[in-house]
């Protein structure tokens, strides 16, 4: 028998299946999604097997080494996704494969040094047959780091055939192991060792005769580190261990990072449009119907107790769930929703989780150990085989897209899936993007709306600043007038308030007062952002860092100023107008440490702090009934981005923030400052008229010819040489102009916003068009033809519905 095996090498011409044998020991566990280890040209590689047939019409075939899996790690059904997802983002189809997988999974290989003529190599290149010493196969990444000077004899004694390289695999995904302690023997004979023990052995005693009290019930198994941490010595255990008293196991765990049990709740009573949004979606799942919702529903107005009550029905009839939340959302507060509800039955899947928890939390949606996860983006891949429903939470949000290849959007991969099990899609938020409330007006979504709050909350009244005016007035300072006076309210009364400041656009940057040089990273074209704890620039592209320059490098004043306003800078402003305040700051510099990001926010629940300033990491799913006001304080800093979904953007960020104050019996406030305060975004944001944003949206997006009217296709070159890579582009948009049918438009080659990153020129080209059924099969055709290898050849990206421009 054959099989055809995908290589995991991505690279366009690899991009096809090689033919196998199959060894006769092997017939019964291969079958497609199984991984597999081959010879490959003079490599040893990991592949996927992906078909299995009786002929191959190739003569001389090599065979498979070894099978790697005994439960295929993808199912037919994600086999199928992802030749789809490699045909429609163009990438190779082993990309897409091992997007679908827990990173814990991917092959590790190492490249081996081999000696094979010692004798040879002792006479001819002592130096190195000194390295080797006694072994004769060395790590080729070690050889090299503790004697780099020995590159060159290595190359020389490879050509002669005294070493050779070879390529060995590992793949990963370990089990974690836990070591127990159970009785070996019953318990008169455990007292009869205990009265025959040396006086002397005081420790073995002791563990004696704590297992004699304690061990009445059967499944009593006492970790080992339980047993140290209560004192008992673990020479002692070993000690008895040996003598087969005790018997030391090793048992297989499950990594559980949210095993603190939710408290468990019950389905709430729906109010009567939460009624008239779930019923249609349970008649969908009942009859097994594949259709997308889109529910439209203001902050607070219960959108996740109707994720809740669906997935149940989904249960009810032996089927699953994957509820998709965007990483920052996915709060433990989140998490909990979900477990209260439905408990061991749930897994959860996002980044904060080491490699390992990852791979258990995949094993058990694998193994049907759980039937619902809750998961961040590649949460889509969940290896579930009898899906009944699939949420997308906060579906506006620009991370369901990754930017990365595979370069998918999560909701076409849900909707291809749900189309597989023939299942309801829901889309939910409080701001759908435009292409997908453009898509319920033509019904191709069914539009499902919450217009109130739960319990009729009012959503909560908003003031908007005019920060210009706050200038004239002359106020400087970050909060206007108006907010402070609040907030000094609200701290009376012993309320909480969230501030929230926008990152992107506000970082911090250094200029040159006397002649407008701002300090930018020497390999992009960026400025570079001022860390106040390190006291050093850095760029957030390459990492570059250096310190702050003393001189201007341009003009040699020292008249070198921090502008901007980051997080830091707002708290020291905070500590300086109302010091009494108790400020918890979230940001990227607070929430480094793993689990830091719970622990703030626990505190503020807890109300050990009256302020919680933060940047979009606040923005969402936060759910405090103290919470009476919140601030914006600079609402227009995206407006300004050179990204046609700046007011999009803005709307939303708007909005979401805002929907945090007043959730529950407590009513809220929200102050926006802005230096724009007449924009649409921000008054129909204020005014929480979604439709009124909708429609001047639309008016300019046709106008300008941009999505939901047209789709886009971004073609982005990059290259050391900046002629060089001009010249391709240039190229490559005359291939688009003439290919390409009337009614689509090539738009540039230009550079773009960021023309220059880690040392690379960038230039890019863009499609817009309607109907181009030759597009995916053209830009493939420029891929394979422009794309060139190692690091100093030009690289070709190719985006498909891109969300990021610049
Ligand atoms: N039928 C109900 N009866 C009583 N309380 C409810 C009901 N449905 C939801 N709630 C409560 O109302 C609050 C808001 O609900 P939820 O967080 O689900 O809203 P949401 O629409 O997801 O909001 P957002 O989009 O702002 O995150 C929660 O505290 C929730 O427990
Ligand atoms: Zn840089
Ligand atoms: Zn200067």
């Amino acid at each position: 028998m054959i099989a055809e095996v995908y290589i995991d090498i991505p690279a366009n011409p690899v991009d096809r299946p090689f033919d196998y044998k199959i060894p006769d020991e092997y017939l019964d566990i291969l079958v497609p999604g199984v991984r597999v280890k081959v010879p490959f040209g003079n490599m040893r590689r990991l592949g996927f097997v992906t078909a299995i047939k009786d002929h191959s019409e190739f003569k001389r075939l090599k065979t498979i080494e070894s099978v790697e899996d005994h439960l295929p790690v993808l199912t037919p059904e994600l086999l199928e996704l992802g030749k789809w997802l490699a045909d429609t983002t163009l990438c190779p189809t082993v990309t897409a494969f091992q997007a679908m997988l827990p990173a814990a999974l991917k092959a590790n290989y190492r490249k081996i040094v081999q000696v094979e003529h010692m004798e040879a190599l002792k006479k001819n290149v002592p130096e190195l047959a000194n390295v080797f010493g006694q072994t004769d196969r060395l790590n080729w990444t070690d050889l090299l780091k503790r004697h780099p000077e020995s590159l060159s004899s290595v190359n020389h004694a490879l050509r002669k055939g005294y070493l050779s390289i070879h390529q060995q695999v590992r793949s990963q995904g370990s089990t974690k192991k836990i070591a127990v302690v159970v009785p070996g023997v019953s318990k008169v004979r455990m007292l009869e060792v205990l009265q025959k023990l040396d006086n002397r052995a005081k420790q073995q005693k002791k563990v004696l005769q704590h297992f004699i009290n304690v061990s009445e019930s059967a499944s009593y198994q006492p970790k080992m580190r339980a047993l140290t941490q209560a004192g008992l010595s673990k020479s002692a255990i070993l000690a008895l261990a040996e003598k087969d008293v005790l018997v030391v196991r090793r048992v297989e765990q499950y990594r559980d990072p949210y095993k603190q049990s939710a408290k468990q709740t019950e389905p709430l009573k729906l109010t009567d449009e939460q009624q008239q949004v779930l019923a249609p979606v349970v008649r969908a799942i009942r009859n097994r119907e594949h259709h997308v919702y889109l529910c439209h529903g203001v902050t607070g107005s219960g959108k996740t107790e109707i994720y809740l009550q669906s997935i149940q029905h989904v249960l009810a009839l032996q089927q699953q769930a994957i509820v998709l939340v965007p990483e920052i959302s996915l709060t433990p507060q989140m998490v909990s929703r979900f477990k209260g509800r439905f408990g061991t039955q749930v897994a959860v899947l996002h980044s904060g989780l080491s490699q390992g928890e990852k791979y258990d939390e995949w094993r058990k949606i694998r193994e049907g150990k759980v039937q619902v996860v809750v998961g961040a983006r590649s949460a889509i891949f969940a290896p579930f085989q009898n899906l009944g429903i699939i949420i997308i939470d906060e579906e506006h949000e620009s991370s369901y897209k990754q930017e990365d290849m595979p370069r998918y959007h999560t909701r076409d991969v849900a909707i291809r899936r749900a189309q597989k099990y023939c299942c309801p899609v829901v889309l939910g938020s409080a701001t759908p993007s435009l292409e997908s409330f453009a898509r319920a007006q033509k019904q191709v979504y069914t539009l499902l709306r919450l217009k109130e709050r739960v319990n009729h909350r009012p959503l909560p009244a908003v003031h908007i600043v005019d920060l210009r005016e706050e200038m004239r007035q002359g106020n400087h300072s970050v909060f206007s007038r108006e907010l402070l006076e609040k907030m000094k309210d609200r701290l009376q009364k012993n309320e909480q308030i969230v501030l929230f400041l926008n990152r992107r656009g506000y970082s911090t940057f250094v200029m040159c007062r006397s002649c407008g040089t701002v300090v930018t990273c020497p390999h992009c074209d960026i400025s570079l952002t001022y860390h106040r704890t390190l006291n050093r620039l850095k760029c957030h592209y390459c990492g570059f860092e250096c310190s702050v320059p003393e001189r201007c490098p341009t003009c040699g004043s020292d008249a070198m100023r921090f502008f901007g306003t980051g997080t830091q800078k707002v708290e020291a402003e905070l500590n300086r107008l109302i010091p009494e305040a108790r400020v918890i700051r979230m940001d990227v510099d607070t929430t480094r440490k793993k689990g830091s990001h719970e622990r703030l926010l626990r505190r503020f629940g807890e109300q050990k702090a009256d302020i919680l300033l933060g940047t979009q990491m606040i923005a969402k799913g936060l759910d405090f009934p103290k919470v009476t006001l919140v601030g914006v304080l600079a609402a227009d800093s995206l407006l300004h981005l050179p990204d046609f979904r700046a007011s999009e953007k803005t709307f939303q960020l708007i909005t979401q923030v805002s929907g945090r104050a007043g959730r529950h019996d407590l009513p809220g406030e929200v102050v926006i400052q802005s230096y724009a305060p007449e924009h649409y975004a921000v008054t129909d944001a204020a005014a929480h008229n979604y439709e009124r944003f909708y429609t001047q949206e639309m008016s300019l997006r046709r106008k300008w010819g941009y999505p939901p009217f047209f789709y886009l296709a971004l073609i982005r070159l990059s290259h050391p040489e900046p002629a060089y890579v001009a010249g391709a582009a240039e190229r490559i948009t005359q291939i688009l102009k003439k290919q390409l049918s009337g009614s689509s438009q090539v738009l540039g080659p230009v550079v773009p916003s960021v023309s220059k990153i880690k040392d690379r020129y960038r230039y890019q080209c863009m499609v817009k068009y309607k109907r181009e059924p030759a597009l995916l099969p053209i830009l493939r055709q420029i891929m394979q033809h422009f794309q060139e290898s190692g690091t100093n050849g030009l690289q070709v990206m190719i985006d498909m519905n891109p969300l990021a421009l610049m």
